[in-house]
């Protein structure tokens, strides 16, 4: 039997520990723990409560000793941008803020007074979201440079979980792209881009690529879980390590469906022409050096919100039953407008929306998730242009991995409105592209191809075809 591996994946609105090895060709997963994530507010700002994931992720491996496994190895994969400051002393400078925290609002434009928008992104490839790493740390240089001042390293979310693992500091690469300060074609920190900024670059650390082994536990950590276990750099980026999993050996449109929708395809090099520029694009780093061309989409937050707003009265479940009910309801909002980053209330601000553009205002449970639904759609259709008119070819199939996949109606939905094949799963798309990654590391499968193939023999999809030609 092949080595065990061991994957923390938390995103935005969950977090999963979920063991993996290979047996008889095919991967075998367990998930032994699972726990919330949210936006808590500490002081001024939206936080991520660091303190309680970390003691989930220890409470995640303790449980290993009640299955009596000891895993070879652990890899830890997180959502983006979002960092924490050490100080001289390894204590962070500040709470880990969230990137849904007002901070950076306006940040952008003072950047591109001293960085010209193209020039950004001609460098960077990065696709221009308010709260990119550069913005957030631009709002700590104007309004708290005494933290900036005193910072003696730089670590990214799961970089921060390794350190507090391992004593070890580094930054991984498919993460590091998503702060806008990495350049697409050095694949280095931007220390010209960094000095016009004024943000000291000392703190940056050295840039690692998935697949490396950074340590082993601390001493404290070995006695307290009893086992010591290779700390490996999956693509730590969430987005990063989904992609991997993506059961297509072709190229293929994917989204990445969860807290956010991430669509876009798989390249071998950057493209920041202008189109993909105006369109907003971006080219996030991958494994073994690959792109991932995608852009963000607003995502099912809209629904965590909603669902939030009702007191969380019904399951996701039931919303999509509800949604499925409401036939005649066919109002649409433009869900990448930024009122809905972090809205007061999800339900009326989409409510405000459907009244300013004079259409049918959802009243309903059923009403206010098609609404979600259908729009997410709609900006998907949109996207899915985009790609083929910048590619200039069609892509026959979508592919939608990650919680999301869950979502029938939606599936269908896109079939629908794209008439292109959508094909849904693996539903721990993210786990799944952390646990190879690791296991490639170990020398328990040779490559990115092998893996694909072991991840398309190994998890059931389902296939959506257009049910109806939608007008
Ligand atoms: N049974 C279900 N039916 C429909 N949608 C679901 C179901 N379970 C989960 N989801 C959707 O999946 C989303 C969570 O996906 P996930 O990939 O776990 O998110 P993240 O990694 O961002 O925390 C939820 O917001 C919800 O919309
Ligand atoms: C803020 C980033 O755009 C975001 O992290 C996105 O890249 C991402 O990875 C979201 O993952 P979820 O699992 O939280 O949807
Ligand atoms: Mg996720």
């Amino acid at each position: 039997m092949s080595k065990y591996s061991l994957a923390v994946d938390i995103g935005a609105s969950s977090g999963r520990l979920i063991l993996g090895h290979l047996e008889n060709g095919k991967l075998q997963l367990n998930e032994i723990h699972r726990f919330e994530n949210n936006i808590v507010q500490k002081g001024e700002h939206y936080c991520w409560d660091v303190d309680k994931l970390f003691n989930e992720i220890k409470a995640g491996i303790n449980k290993c000793k009640d299955l009596d496994v000891k895993p070879e190895s652990i890899g830890i994969d997180t959502w983006a941008v979002d960092f924490v400051l050490l100080d001289e002393n390894n204590k962070p400078l500040t709470d880990a803020v969230a990137y849904r925290d007002p901070r950076t609002d306006g940040m952008m434009d003072e950047v591109f007074k001293i960085v010209p928008k193209e020039k950004l992104y001609l460098e960077t490839g990065i696709q221009f979201q308010k709260f990119n790493t550069i913005y957030q740390l631009y709002a700590l240089k104007q309004k708290s440079p005494e933290v900036l001042e005193s910072a003696k390293a730089f670590l990214m979310i799961p970089e921060y979980f390794n350190f507090l693992l391992t004593g070890k500091k580094a930054n991984e690469y498919t993460n590091a792209t998503s702060t806008q300060l990495v350049n697409a074609f050095t694949k280095k920190w931007d220390h010209e881009l960094l000095d016009k900024l004024g943000i000291n670059k000392e703190m940056f650390q050295d840039i690692k690529t998935p697949k490396t082994v950074l340590g082993t536990l601390s001493e404290e950590l070995v006695s307290e879980f009893g086992f010591d276990m290779k700390v490996v750099l999956p693509a730590t980026h969430d987005t990063g390590s989904a992609v991997i999993s993506v059961p297509e050996l072709e190229d293929t449109i994917y989204i990445s469906s969860g807290t956010w929708s991430l669509i876009g395809v798989e390249n071998r090099f950057p493209i920041c022409v202008p189109k993909a520029l105006e369109y907003n694009f971006t080219n996030e780093g991958g494994i073994d050096y690959r792109f991932r061309f995608l852009k963000n989409i607003m995502g099912l937050w809209m629904i965590q919100e909603v669902k939030r707003n009702y007191n969380d009265k019904y399951t996701f479940a039931e919303l999509v039953d509800l949604a499925r009910a409401e036939k005649e309801f066919n109002s649409i909002v433009n869900v990448d407008d930024d009122r809905f980053l972090k809205p007061e209330n999800m339900i009326e601000e989409i409510q405000y929306y459907c009244k300013e553009t004079n259409q049918q205002v959802p009243q309903t449970p059923g009403q206010i998730a098609k609404c979600v639904y259908e729009s997410l759609v709609d900006s998907y259709k949109h996207a899915i242009n985009e790609i083929e008119e910048i590619f200039e070819k069609t892509f026959p199939k979508v592919n939608v991995i990650g919680g999301g996949c869950q979502n029938e109606m939606l599936n269908q939905i896109i079939a629908d409105v794209t008439n292109k094949e959508v094909i849904a799963g693996p539903i721990e798309a993210t786990a799944i592209g952390n646990i190879v990654a690791q296991l490639m590391a170990l020398g328990e499968i040779k490559d990115i191809s092998q893996a694909r193939t072991i991840i398309k023999n190994s998890f059931d999809v389902k296939t959506y075809k257009q049910s109806f030609v939608r007008g």
